[in-house]
């Protein structure tokens, strides 16, 4: 098969099946935590953004919906430390498509229900001058090993990203599991920013 092509009509892996069960079980275990729980949540991963993200900095992001950790929030928060944000525009499959944020007014529903800014995106290649690439996660593991909605989109877009770019997952403390089945195509994050502080998985290297 090449190398691009998904996975689709060969059956499921035997990692894929069990990626698939994580997610359910990840998703169904925040979908029983009560809203106000969720927010209290939401608003510590977003302080504990204070250490990492200074003005100027290139950030890509993404708006959380309500069952991802972060809340819809996360842009402006950036926005407001001073940082340059970027938001994925979902084209039918990955690579992501990124477009600046302009405020809360701006923001359009687009594919999945998620919303996006309403100018045009650029290219996919626009994550490779991020200084910081903040990417939704459903779970993730201590190496790194990220589970997503399984649509492949962040791990066709963190393959164009170099080794300075810092790749931090949002997750809540619950959602960082021991183990991850990581397959080839699997992009492995930096580190995790949960409510109860930054995890460091000490794979990046900071630039002097
Ligand atoms: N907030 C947010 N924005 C994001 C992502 C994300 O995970 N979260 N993405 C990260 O890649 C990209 C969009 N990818 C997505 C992939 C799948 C689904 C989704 O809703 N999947 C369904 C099942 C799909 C199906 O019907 O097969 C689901 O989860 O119920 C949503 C977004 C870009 N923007
Ligand atoms: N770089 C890639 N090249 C080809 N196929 C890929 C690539 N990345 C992912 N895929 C395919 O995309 C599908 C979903 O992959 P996976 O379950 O790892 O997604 P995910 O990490 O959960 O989702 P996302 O990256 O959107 O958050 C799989 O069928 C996988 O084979």
């Amino acid at each position: 098969m090449p190398q691009d092509e998904p996975d689709v009509g060969a059956g499921p892996t035997a990692d894929a099946a069990v990626k698939a069960r994580l997610r359910r079980e990840v998703l169904a275990r925040r979908a029983a935590v009560p809203a106000p729980v969720r927010v209290r949540r939401d608003r510590a991963i977003l302080d504990h953004l204070a250490g990492i993200v200074t003005a100027g900095m290139v950030v890509c992001a993404y708006v959380p919906d309500d069952d991802e950790a972060g809340g819809r929030g996360l842009p402006e928060e950036l926005a407001r430390r001073g940082a340059r944000v970027l938001l994925p525009v979902s084209p039918a499959r990955g690579p992501v498509e990124w477009a600046a944020y302009a405020g809360p007014a701006d923001l359009v529903r687009g594919r999945f229900g998620i919303l996006v800014p309403s100018a045009p995106p650029g290219d996919p290649e626009l994550i490779a001058d991020a200084d910081l690439v903040l990417v939704p996660a459903v779970a993730v593991d201590r190496s790194g090993t990220r589970l997503g909605r399984g649509g492949g989109y962040y791990d066709r877009s963190l393959a164009l990203v170099g080794p300075r770019t810092r790749l931090l997952a949002l997750a809540d403390t619950e959602n960082v599991l021991e183990h991850i089945p990581a397959e080839a195509h699997d992009r492995p994050v930096h580190g995790a920013i949960t409510p109860d502080g930054v995890l460091d998985f000490g794979t990046w290297h900071s630039p002097e």
